[in-house]
């Protein structure tokens, strides 16, 4: 509705068909965004291969789970020329894999790719809300192309070239909301809510520079806005998850009654993979992983958190 807003002849695709329609005739999307009035110019289909054999830049927002199979199933239609970004967050389910790596493996050599990532409520810019947000690819000139698209009166998108630091911030934001969840969850209060956005951009920080990323990346919107918007914001889907799970709610009940998708609960799993792998330690992600997973109760975890051995800030400098 965005990219339709601003004069870009756009069409959704989607598989629901009775969705579709609502989208493409009554300009609403009840299920996702009840209420919320969309762009009448935008079309909306359920065939694939027209939309993509059609368009000049492909957009995915697919969860994580669905974007190697939507990749698979758009590729052969994709124009040549045609770029593929994506505002999906998360990693590849089981491998692991940083999403640019499975869009680099799919679509071959050559094709222009790139993250749209930062704080950005889809529900806020549905309905026209300023937001800002951050473009990034390896090819200069495709992130302006993209970046160009999304921009416009009461919407900002940045330009960057860290594909990797970009998809980390927006992977690891979900899992640590879940945290800040859970602590305003169980009343911990507004201290205790600060003091683990702070440590969980350091948990951002160190294993972005252990995968050799920029640190700067993840102190603009891709990690510290999506961080804050996401840990304190109730619309965010991850920050609900656990305020459920902190009052004492199971894990398959709060997700069932979120309705929608909750990245964290795969990518906790993928990021404690990643910081295994560089031997790192990430207290905030391994407490919210072995919540989720039904490991500990809340209580628990936050008792382990306080029960860490005191020590300096930045033991060995500012990104060791
Ligand atoms: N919502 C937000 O504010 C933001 C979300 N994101 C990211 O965007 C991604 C999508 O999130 P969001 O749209 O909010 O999630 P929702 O749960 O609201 O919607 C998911 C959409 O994806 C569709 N879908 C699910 N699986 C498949 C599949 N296998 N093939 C095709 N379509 C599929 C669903 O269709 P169906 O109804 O048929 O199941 C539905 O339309 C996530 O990675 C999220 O982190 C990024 C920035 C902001
Ligand atoms: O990524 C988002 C905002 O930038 C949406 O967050 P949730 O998936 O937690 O709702």
């Amino acid at each position: 509705t965005l990219l339709a807003r601003h004069e870009y002849p756009t069409v959704i695709w989607g598989r629901n068909a009775e969705q579709v329609a609502a989208i493409d005739q009554r300009h609403e999307n009840p299920r996702y965004l009840p209420g919320v009035p969309l762009t009448e110019s935008l079309r909306a289909t359920t065939d694939l291969a027209a939309a993509v054999a059609s368009a000049d830049l492909l957009l995915v927002v697919t969860p994580s789970h669905a974007f190697t199979e939507t990749l698979h199933a758009l590729a052969p239609h994709r124009r040549a020329h045609a770029g593929v970004a994506w505002a999906t967050k998360g990693f590849e389910p089981g491998s692991g894999r940083f999403l640019h790596e499975v869009a680099e493996e799919i679509l071959g050599p050559g094709v222009p790719l790139a993250v749209v990532t930062g704080p950005s409520f889809a529900k806020e810019v549905a309905q026209g809300l300023p937001t800002a947000v951050t473009v990034h690819s390896d090819d200069e000139q495709f992130a302006q192309t993209v970046a160009n698209a999304l921009h416009g009166p009461a919407f900002r998108a940045y330009t960057g070239n860290d594909m990797m630091g970009a998809e980390l911030g927006g992977a690891m934001k979900n899992v640590l909301a879940v945290a800040t969840g859970i602590s305003d969850g169980m009343a911990l209060g507004l201290n205790a809510r600060a003091g683990l956005i702070t440590r969980g951009l350091n948990e951002m920080l160190r294993l972005n520079v252990a995968l050799g990323g920029r640190a700067e990346t993840l102190m603009g919107l891709a990690g510290l806005g999506d961080l804050v918007l996401t840990c304190t914001g109730d619309l965010s889907r991850n920050r609900r998850l656990g305020l459920a799970l902190g009052r004492g709610q199971s894990l398959g009940e709060a997700v069932a009654e979120i309705g929608q998708v909750v990245e964290s609960v795969q990518t906790g799993d993928e990021v404690m993979r990643l910081g295994d792998r560089h031997g790192l330690e990430l207290p905030i992600s391994a407490l919210v992983r072995a919540v989720l997973h039904e490991k500990i109760t809340p209580r628990e975890g936050l008792q382990r958190l306080l029960a860490r051995e005191q020590k300096p800030e930045y033991p060995d400098g500012l990104f060791e």
